[in-house]
Order: structure tokens, then C-alpha cells, then sequence
């Protein structure tokens, strides 16, 4: 397919880190000398709250030295699609996948941009396809896509006519017209705005459905359905059947069968069933999946993944090219730190110069015969032999079979006729299909965990693959950011919980790296990803022993007559200043880099404590964890530019609210105490709490600000009053057993 290419279709640049290196060095044995000096006045110190502060700090260290080997050796790719285009006579086929579950959570508006801009990007049209697969069985989406793929047949020639660089229309139409139509043809300020007339009747039919909650039309399939408990739909909305380039992408509809009584994978469930209809139906050997909320923003997204996997040097290894998640209107300086811009750049770049960056559920190209569970030493076997035995596995669909040994074999078909499949797609979306399978288990996205993205990508490098990061400029995906506080601990917390759910199980990595094909640098990434599901359990002591120690008036930080009082203040300094020079580097505010600091602390000890405690139920078999989906905002009422309030935080009853309320109120009393000089027994300067420990707690009700406003706002930016209590009485009998243990 891909003919020798002499110049390199992408280039692989290490970046110099001298700083952040020396920093990251300093921090580590500033933590090993507080662990030393812990240790050596282990004797005379004695007692519970130094042994716990030990082990916290022990446990600071370890992820310490894990954030050290990550950060080491990053390296950023540069793609060149031209190269690409000049060099490569045939270009591969790409299968687009993107996955819905609910039209309130995830309105129909933000799908249908989404799908556009696929249909939209700069490549053969005859070699893509997307598919759209519906978890929330919704006839308005369904009705949406098919009002969108009547607007597709103008937007797709317009945006290829005028290489149009945003392909999402609700972006590049409310761009300001003076702007745009600057040294601009006449011809095409017409086009253009009959192209917003367009899209504006588009948006208002799918308004105007979305009000009545039913479609102006009759969608017999989906009368009275119930979203748990119903058959297959699978329709076929656009066929480019000429097979032409300057045609539209193939388009397809589905709603995988669910029953009561089938567990339905969520996501993974969702991404396996579209795995198998894409290959009975187009089987193209490299496929993209995107979340419903992220649109394409380069319209040569798909070339410069080629220029990843088709440069003769890679590509044989490389089993994903991962783009960044960045999002688009995000809220000014980031408020509740989901941004994660410098985090996601660590993560990225870090992991990349190792063994490549982990799958992160959206943006990312992956190989289909890799997701079929070839493994690196499969290369080359590629025979019969192999082929038959991996497809025992899959089902007893002979046309299925049929096209995996041919995906595994590397063999392209000639178009089939989409319709043509359909029985056979039914019978694979199927909630049965999977029963005695290697599904979920060995092959396509794996089950058991709430982020099926990193299961999944941690089993493609055990098997020796790469993966590679890829970020052109401008970035070739967007998303949004969750826009408030109650969405992004539903967020967190489906994190938290995943990530311990592969920590707990089979596939972790401690020792896979002697098993497994997994570099041990790589395992040790994955560690940092999988262990931070435990930090509550330490932070959470870690915050509750200056409050203890304030109240019975003893310390765990050394006194500031002590010289050792100088290695937590280096410690706290040196931190600070590493990770503000990194967002300042990274082009984000002072403020940014606060909110991002403050909203770790928050997460940490609300929604990722909660992910913890759901993990603990599943473990016990008490309950299981489900997949709660991430709220999206409509276009329109993100960007918060006119809403004064939008980056202040926001409250819901749930109880995930409860500790951070918790937190807060112990550390205001502890403050007052320490303050006034109340504790029990009366404070005596030899062992007494000291500047450390009211320091600690000023940090923390820092840290905490947000939610001291909400004690005193209304509405959404309040706490509910039912939180506060429950919280009040929390506060209330951590205090009175701190002052029982004081009391002897
Ligand atoms: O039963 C379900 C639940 C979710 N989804 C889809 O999964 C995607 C991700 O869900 P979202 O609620 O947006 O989660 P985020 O927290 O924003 O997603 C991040 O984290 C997930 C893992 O927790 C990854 O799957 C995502 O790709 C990644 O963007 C969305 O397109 C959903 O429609 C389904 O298709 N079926
Ligand atoms: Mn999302």
C-alpha cells in the first residue's frame, strides 16, 4: 500500500528538561531527608500520628519517584502530511467511531457537530465511514443525525471548496463575519451565509424536537422503547455507493441490543459493537474513535496520523497514535482544574518518550488487527494457521470470521454493499453475541473497569506495541471540559474508580514488566496512573493529623526552634515554585496554576475518595461500579464570557459534597483553637502544636475556599444545608474524639 518513502513522514524530538530535571531531583531528596529525619526521631516522638505521617510521606516519596521517571526523557512527534500526500499512491481506509448515551446529558447538537466535522476532514471520501453508535436509544438523536446528514450534502463540498479549517459548524459559523469574509470571494460570502441560514434551520428543527421530546416524524423502531430493553437498530443513513472521493462518508446509525438481565459494558460495550459492524461492513485496518463531544479541528487530523503509522521506520510497531484531549471554550484560569492542561502534557510527552503515551478513550487511531489481539510477535506469522486459531475466539458469525482473518491477514476487500450486511451487523450488535467469546476479555475494549481507555491501552503495550503521541498545530480534536462542580466529580470519581478497579485486578502492571512485553518504565507510568486511586486514603490522614495534633496540642512537623523545621518549608517552596514555573511555561496564569493546585487537593479528598469507596463495595461485593456519564453543556451556554459567575463553584445534594464540607469545618475549628489557644491540656511550648501544623490548616481552608463561600450562597453556588449538617456532626465527633484521646 505504502510505496518507499525517502524523507520521514514524522520526526521524533526529544525536548531538553535540564530544569525541571534538577528540580524534580531536589524535591526527591528534600522528601528523602524529611523520611530520614521521620525515621531517626522515630524513638523519642513515638505514638500514632508520627508513624502515620511516615507512612504518608513514605508513600509521597514512592509516587515521587514515579512522576521523576515519567517526566525524564519526554519527547514531542512532528508530522509532515504533505510528505505523506507526495510519497503514498493509495491511502488507507479509516472506520470513525463515535459513541453517544444520552440525549440530556449529551445534547443531540454537540453530536451532530461532531459527526459533521468527521464527515467533513480532509481525506479520500470513498476510504472513511462513521459510525455512530447510541446508548441512549434516543429517537432524537436518530432524528438529529438524519436532519444533519441533509445539511452534510452542503456543508462537506463548502468546507473542501474553501478548505474551511474548522469543520464543526457551530465553531466556524459564529465566527464574526467581518473577520471571515476579510479578502474573501463574493461568491463565497454567499455560500457562506446561506450556510448559516442552513445551519440555523438544522438547529432549530433539532430545538424544536428536543422541546416536544418527540421527532416530527414517525420513528417506528423506536416507539415506546425502553433504553435497557430492546432489540437492535441499525440503519444505514448515507451510502457513498459510487465509491466517490469528493462523495461523503458512508454513514451509519446503531443501537446495539440491551436486556435487563445483560450486563451492557457501558463504553467498552458500546465500542466492541461497533468494532464488529464496521468490520462486516467496511473493515477498514485502522479505526478512530472520538467521544460525542469531540469534533475535529484539523481537518488533516486523519493525515497526520498516517504520517504515524505509514513512515516506513514504524510501521510495524506502532499499534495507536493518541492526539491530546484539549477542550474548546473552556472557562477562564480553569476553575475546577479539568483542564489538566500541564498534567495531560507530562502524561503525554512523559510516556511518549518511553514506551508511548496511554490510550485515553477519545482522539486516537488505533490498528484493527491490534485490537484484535495481535500481539508483537504475531508479525510476520500472519498465516493461516494464526489467523484461524484467533478466530475460534470471536463468535460464531461466519461473515465476522471471515472478515477478521482478512483484517488480520492485512487484506483489503472491495467494497461491499452496505445493506448488504445488515443481517449479519444485527446479528453481531446482539447482547448474546459476546456469551463464550473472547470479547472484553482478551480482545476489543476490555470490561471491568470504568476506564476501559487505559485497560485497554495497557494490554496493547503488554503485548509489546507502541503507541505514539501526535500534536499538530492547531490541535486536531476539541472537547468540552466539564463546566461545573457537580460534573467534575462525576468525572473524578468514574477515574478514581476505574483506574483501582485495573489496579485490584489480573491486568496490573507491578509485575507484568517481568512477564510481559511491558518496558519497565512504562509499567512504572502506569503505576502513577493507577496508584493515584489511593492517594485519598493517605492524603485524607495526612489532612487530618495537623487538625489532630493542633487539638491535643502535640506536633508531627518539626518546631521552629528545630533545623529540620528547613526541610518541609524547602519541600513546599521548591514544589511550588517547580509547578508554577510549568504553567507559566505552558502559557497559563498564575491563577491557573492555583486553581489547578487547590482543585487537586478538593478532588482528592471528595470525588476520588468516593471512587475509592465504590471500588472498596465492588470489592466486597456490596455493589458494582457503574459508568455515570460526564453532563455536556450546549454550545451556546458555554464560553461563560457574559456569566459573571461561571467560574465560581457549583454544589448538588450528592454526598460526594460531604467530605470536602467535613474537611473544611475541622479546619477552621482547629484554626480558632490554635488561635485562641485552646486546647486541652493548656498549650505548653515543649511538645505543643507549633507554626507547621497552623499553617497546614490555613493551607487547607485555602485550598477549601470555594466551598467557605458556599456555606454562605444560595442556590447552586451554595452547599445544601443537608451537606452542611451532615458534615457539622462529622466535624463535630472527629473533634470530640480528639479532645477524648487529649484527655487520656
Ligand atoms: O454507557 C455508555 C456510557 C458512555 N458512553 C460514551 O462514552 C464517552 C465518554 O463518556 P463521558 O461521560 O464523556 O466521559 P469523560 O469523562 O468525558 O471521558 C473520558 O474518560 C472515559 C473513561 O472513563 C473515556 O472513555 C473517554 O474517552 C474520556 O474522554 C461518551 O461519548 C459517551 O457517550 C457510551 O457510549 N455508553
Ligand atoms: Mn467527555
Amino acid at each position: 500500500m505504502a510505496s518507499p518513502i525517502c524523507l520521514p513522514l514524522h520526526d521524533r524530538i526529544p525536548l531538553r528538561n535540564t530544569l525541571q530535571r534538577t528540580l524534580n531531583i531536589i524535591i526527591l531528596f528534600l522528601l528523602l531527608s524529611l523520611l530520614t529525619y521521620r525515621f531517626l526521631h522515630l524513638k523519642n516522638h513515638g505514638g500514632l500520628t508520627w508513624l502515620l505521617a511516615f507512612l504518608c510521606e513514605s508513600w509521597l516519596t514512592l509516587t515521587w519517584v514515579l512522576v521523576l521517571n515519567l517526566n525524564w526523557s519526554p519527547v514531542i512527534f512532528k508530522t509532515y502530511p504533505d510528505r505523506l500526500l507526495q510519497g503514498v499512491h493509495e491511502l488507507p481506509s479509516v472506520d470513525m467511531f463515535v459513541t453517544t448515551a444520552d440525549p440530556v446529558l449529551e445534547p443531540p447538537i454537540i453530536l451532530v457537530n461532531t459527526v459533521l466535522s468527521l464527515l467533513a476532514v480532509d481525506y479520500p471520501a470513498q476510504k472513511l465511514a462513521c459510525y455512530v453508535s447510541d446508548d441512549g436509544c434516543s429517537p432524537l438523536t436518530y432524528y438529529s443525525l438524519v436532519e444533519a446528514s441533509k445539511f452534510a450534502q452542503l456543508w462537506v463540498p463548502f468546507c473542501r471548496k474553501y478548505d474551511i479549517q474548522v469543520r464543526a459548524p457551530f465553531r466556524y459559523l459564529s465566527n464574526d463575519p467581518i473577520i471571515t469574509f476579510s479578502d474573501r470571494t463574493k461568491g463565497f460570502q454567499h455560500e457562506w451565509k446561506r450556510m448559516k441560514d442552513e445551519y440555523e434551520q438544522l438547529c432549530h428543527k433539532i430545538e424544536v424536537a428536543v422541546q416536544k421530546s418527540v421527532p416530527p416524524r414517525d420513528f417506528a423502531d423506536f416507539s415506546n422503547v425502553d433504553r435497557n430493553n430492546h432489540p437492535t437498530v441499525i440503519k444505514v443513513m448515507w451510502e457513498n455507493k459510487e465509491g466517490l472521493p469528493d462523495g461523503l462518508p458512508h454513514l451509519v446509525y446503531i443501537y446495539r441490543e440491551k436486556r435487563h438481565n445483560h450486563p451492557n459494558h457501558y463504553k467498552a460495550g458500546a465500542m466492541n459493537v461497533l468494532t464488529r459492524v464496521s468490520g462486516l461492513m467496511t473493515n477498514a485496518p485502522y479505526m478512530l474513535n472520538v467521544d460525542c463531544d469531540m469534533f475535529v479541528n484539523n481537518p488533516k487530523a486523519v493525515l497526520h496520523a498516517m504520517c504515524m503509522f505509514l513512515d516506513s521506520k514504524s510501521e510495524s510497531k506502532i499499534a495507536f497514535a493518541q492526539f491530546p484531549q484539549e477542550f474548546y471554550d473552556g472557562l477562564k484560569d480553569d476553575p475546577y482544574g479539568n483542564q489538566m492542561v500541564v498534567a495531560l502534557q507530562h502524561l503525554g510527552r512523559g510516556a511518549a518518550g518511553i514506551q508511548g503515551p496511554m490510550y485515553t478513550g477519545t482522539g486516537c487511531f488505533h490498528r484493527r488487527k491490534i485490537i484484535y489481539g495481535l500481539s508483537v510477535d504475531d508479525l510476520g506469522s500472519t498465516n493461516a494457521n494464526l489467523a484461524e486459531d484467533i478466530c475460534s475466539k470471536f463468535g460464531n458469525s461466519k461473515e465476522l470470521i471471515k472478515s477478521v482473518a482478512d483484517a488480520l491477514k492485512g487484506k483489503t476487500r472491495p467494497p461491499n454493499s452496505l445493506q448488504s450486511c445488515i443481517e449479519a451487523a444485527y446479528q453481531v450488535s446482539g447482547c448474546g453475541y459476546e456469551n463464550g467469546t473472547s470479547w472484553g476479555t482478551k480482545m476489543g475494549w476490555l470490561y471491568g473497569s470504568a476506564t476501559e481507555d487505559v485497560q485497554i491501552g495497557l494490554l496493547i503495550h503488554k503485548r509489546g506495541w507502541r503507541s505514539c503521541y501526535c500534536t499538530p498545530d492547531p490541535p486536531a480534536f476539541l472537547g468540552c471540559a466539564p463546566s461545573g462542580g457537580p460534573a467534575t466529580m462525576t468525572q473524578q470519581k468514574r477515574w478514581a474508580t476505574g483506574l483501582l478497579e485495573i489496579l485490584f485486578s489480573r491486568g496490573c502492571p507491578i509485575f507484568t514488566s517481568l512477564f510481559a512485553k511491558l518496558q519497565w518504565r512504562q509499567s512504572l507510568v502506569y503505576l502513577l496512573i493507577l496508584s493515584s486511586g489511593l492517594h485519598p486514603v493517605f492524603e485524607l490522614c495526612y489532612v487530618f493529623l495537623p487538625a489532630y495534633c493542633i487539638i491535643v496540642d502535640s506536633h508531627f512537623l518539626p518546631k521552629v526552634q528545630e533545623p529540620a523545621l528547613c526541610v518541609p518549608i524547602a519541600l513546599f517552596l521548591t514544589n511550588n515554585i517547580n509547578t508554577l514555573h510549568e504553567y507559566l511555561r505552558a502559557g497559563l496564569s498564575v491563577r491557573a496554576w492555583w486553581n489547578n493546585q487547590r482543585m487537586t487537593r478538593v478532588s482528592t479528598m471528595t470525588a476520588r475518595l468516593f471512587g475509592f469507596f465504590s471500588v472498596m463495595l465492588k470489592i466486597f461485593g456490596l455493589s458494582e461500579t457503574v459508568f455515570e456519564v460526564t453532563p455536556k453543556d450546549q454550545p451556546s451556554d458555554s464560553g461563560g464570557g457574559d456569566d459573571h459567575d461561571a467560574g465560581s463553584f457549583t454544589f448538588s445534594e450528592s454526598p460526594i459534597f460531604v467530605s470536602g464540607t467535613t474537611i473544611l469545618l475541622v479546619h477552621l475549628t482547629t484554626l480558632v483553637v490554635s488561635l485562641l489557644k485552646l486546647q486541652y491540656p493548656p498549650a505548653h511550648d515543649e511538645r505543643g502544636s507549633g507554626l507547621g501544623e497552623a499553617f497546614c490548616s490555613s493551607w487547607l481552608v485555602l485550598c477549601f475556599w470555594p466551598f467557605f463561600k458556599g456555606l454562605f450562597r444560595k442556590g447552586k453556588h451554595g452547599i445544601p444545608k443537608a451537606t452542611i449538617y451532615k458534615s457539622a456532626t462529622l466535624a463535630f465527633l472527629f473533634l470530640f474524639w480528639c479532645r477524648r484521646t487529649a484527655m487520656g
